[in-house]
């Protein structure tokens, strides 16, 4: 009893730390969001899935996604629910845990359209930033407007980039050997549609920190990032 109540205690004096990173894909922020949070005793979010668990329930649902409109009707009806631990993160669309079907290459291909409709982001929003306010430690929230638009408090706001090449290797590394030229074309294009849309693009925040991952190993940017946010809190 003793130990739970000053580790309770300990918790407390701990100031919770909001940290945003964004960046495009590939970069990193999924990776490195997870391990700072483990390794801080945060939670995470990982937003990008909470944009691919609509995309995946409009495809399921035979809405045109191509048609903002149809897309902006039926935003209110899925029920996304994030698990916030880093070490189990979990995303369910109704109930139903989605974390393998958003990630095929159809949502994937698809992500953009759905992500650029005001409409859904306006919804997302607000459950990112009712589950950063639930945060009693502190949470990680990874994205591509967290620092802009979610978060523009955030006490550590970090920008990741590295090269398309870098990238690519990365993701194709993780798709199991699809060809690299392919998912170098495929980033691209997506990173173009994400940044040029109207709302809420991909974009550095003035006051984040830029992180160029190409050279360096993942376990080298978590040390970057723990230190960003330790130097953060200790001077909360
Ligand atoms: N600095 C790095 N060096 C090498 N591989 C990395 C690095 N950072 C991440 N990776 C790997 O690249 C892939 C994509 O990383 P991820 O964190 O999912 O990026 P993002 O969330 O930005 O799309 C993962 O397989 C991850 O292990
Ligand atoms: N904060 C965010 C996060 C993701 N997204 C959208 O969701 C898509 C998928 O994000 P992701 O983080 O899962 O992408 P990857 O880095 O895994 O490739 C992005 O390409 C954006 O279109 C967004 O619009 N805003």
């Amino acid at each position: 009893m003793e130990n739970a109540a000053t580790a309770a205690t300990a918790a407390r004096t701990v100031p919770a730390v909001i940290v945003a990173i964004d960046g495009p894909s590939g970069t990193g922020k999924s990776s490195t969001s997870r391990a700072v949070a483990e390794q801080m005793g945060l939670s995470y979010l990982d937003t990008g899935a909470q944009y691919r668990a609509m995309t995946w329930w409009m495809v399921h649902n035979g809405v045109d996604v191509s048609d903002p409109a149809a897309v902006a009707a039926v935003v209110d009806k899925p029920e996304i629910v994030s698990g916030t631990d880093p070490s189990a993160p979990t995303i369910t669309v109704d109930g139903v845990d989605v974390s393998g079907p958003i990630r095929t290459p159809e949502v994937t291909a698809k992500v953009s359209a759905v992500s650029a409709v005001p409409e859904v982001r306006a919804r997302i929003t607000g459950l990112q930033r009712a589950l950063a306010a639930a945060a009693a430690q502190g949470i990680v929230v990874e994205g591509r407007d967290i620092g802009t638009t979610v978060l523009p408090d955030a006490d550590l706001k970090v920008f990741l980039t590295a090269s398309p090449e870098a990238r690519a290797a990365r993701r194709s590394g993780e798709l199991k050997g699809a060809d690299v030229h392919t998912t170098r074309e495929a980033l691209i294009k997506r990173d173009a549609a994400d940044s040029t849309r109207k709302a809420s693009p991909l974009a550095k925040a003035g006051d984040a920190v830029e992180v160029d991952t190409t050279e360096l190993t993942l376990l080298q940017v978590i040390e970057c990032v723990v230190t960003l946010v330790e130097e953060k809190r200790a001077a909360k």
